[in-house]
């Protein structure tokens, strides 16, 4: 383990933005103790402290006002700051309030500051959640297996990782709650369902609206995420390892370990991804 300074990683996805403190790791190389265990493979960062609020239709003063008081009680200044976005409105409004807090050098991660091979036919084109999320797998996946990464955010992704490490590619599909507002926006009469406090639909088999749409939405998503590892894994060598992420992940996990095998469920794969980005400068 080498040397590092304090990072302050910000992922600005669709709907939210997430921000995670990894203070500095200092080096310990003669420690006595750990020196006599075998070489173990490395760790992935993981933030000491993290905080996410809902930029999507939010004013700009509101957002501030909840970023400031985190960015406050963290207690932390003129720190690098490495941010990745899928959302270049928010990230002007994020990079501004950051900006306000003495946070003024923002490093803006694009594909070309990592270290991943991208098979796609316009590799610029891949949202960089997707490429991080892909960079943090690479870390923990065993090294002679693929990977299938699920990012279950506004807009779910599944990719499918080589064993090699390559970006193969994937599947981009409606989240939850975006199908949810699908549902209610493109209808007359279906009700507006919040995934607040929804694990799996109390029936699956929907004895009014409300049920249905969760049985639907729920067992539709779950679905689909079997279907495309079963394809996938057809085109991988071996089994690929499953991984989990994003806010919905929660919701789907037990019933689709139930169906596909073990499912790893990381919570902060995107900011574990930027911190290892930012390894090598920090
Ligand atoms: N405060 C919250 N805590 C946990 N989950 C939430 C919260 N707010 C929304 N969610 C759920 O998380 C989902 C959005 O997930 P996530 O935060 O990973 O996506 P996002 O911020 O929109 O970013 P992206 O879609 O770009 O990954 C929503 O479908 C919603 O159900
Ligand atoms: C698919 C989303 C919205 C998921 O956050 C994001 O990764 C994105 O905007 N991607 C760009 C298109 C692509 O990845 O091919
Ligand atoms: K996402």
């Amino acid at each position: 383990m080498s040397e590092t300074a304090d990072l302050l990683a910000v992922d600005v996805g669709t709907s939210r933005v997430k921000f995670g403190w990894f203070p500095a790791e200092i080096a310990c190389l003669n420690d006595p103790v750990t020196s006599t265990l075998p070489i173990a493979s490395p760790q992935l960062p993981l933030p000491d402290e993290t905080f996410a609020c809902r930029h999507r239709d939010v004013p700009p003063d509101e957002l501030a006002e909840q970023i400031a008081e985190w960015l406050t009680q963290l207690e932390v200044q003129q720190t690098q700051v490495a941010l990745s976005s899928v959302s270049p409105e928010a990230t002007k409004s994020v990079a501004e309030i950051l900006a306000q807090h003495g946070f003024s050098s923002v490093k803006v991660l694009t594909s070309g500051d990592l270290s991943l091979e991208v098979q796609v036919i316009e590799p610029n084109r891949v949202g960089i959640d997707r490429l991080l999320s892909a960079v943090a797998v690479n870390r923990v996946r065993n090294a002679d297996r693929s990977a299938i990464v699920m990012d279950l955010g506004t807009a779910v992704t599944v990719d499918l990782i080589s064993h090699h490490g390559v970006f193969l590619g994937g599947a981009i599909l409606p989240g939850w709650s975006l199908a949810a507002a699908a549902l209610h926006g493109g209808t007359s009469s279906l009700p507006l369902l919040s995934s607040d406090n929804i694990q799996l639909p109390e029936h699956d088999l929907g004895k009014c609206t409300t049920e249905a749409i969760a049985a639907g939405l729920t067992w539709g998503l779950i679905g689909a995420l079997e279907k495309l590892i079963e394809k996938y894994t057809e085109l991988s060598e071996g089994t690929p390892q499953l991984f989990l992420t994003g806010g919905d992940a929660p919701m789907v996990l037990d019933a689709l370990s139930e169906s596909t095998g073990p499912v790893r469920h990381i919570s902060h794969l995107i900011l574990a991804g930027i911190a290892i980005v930012s390894e090598a400068k920090r």
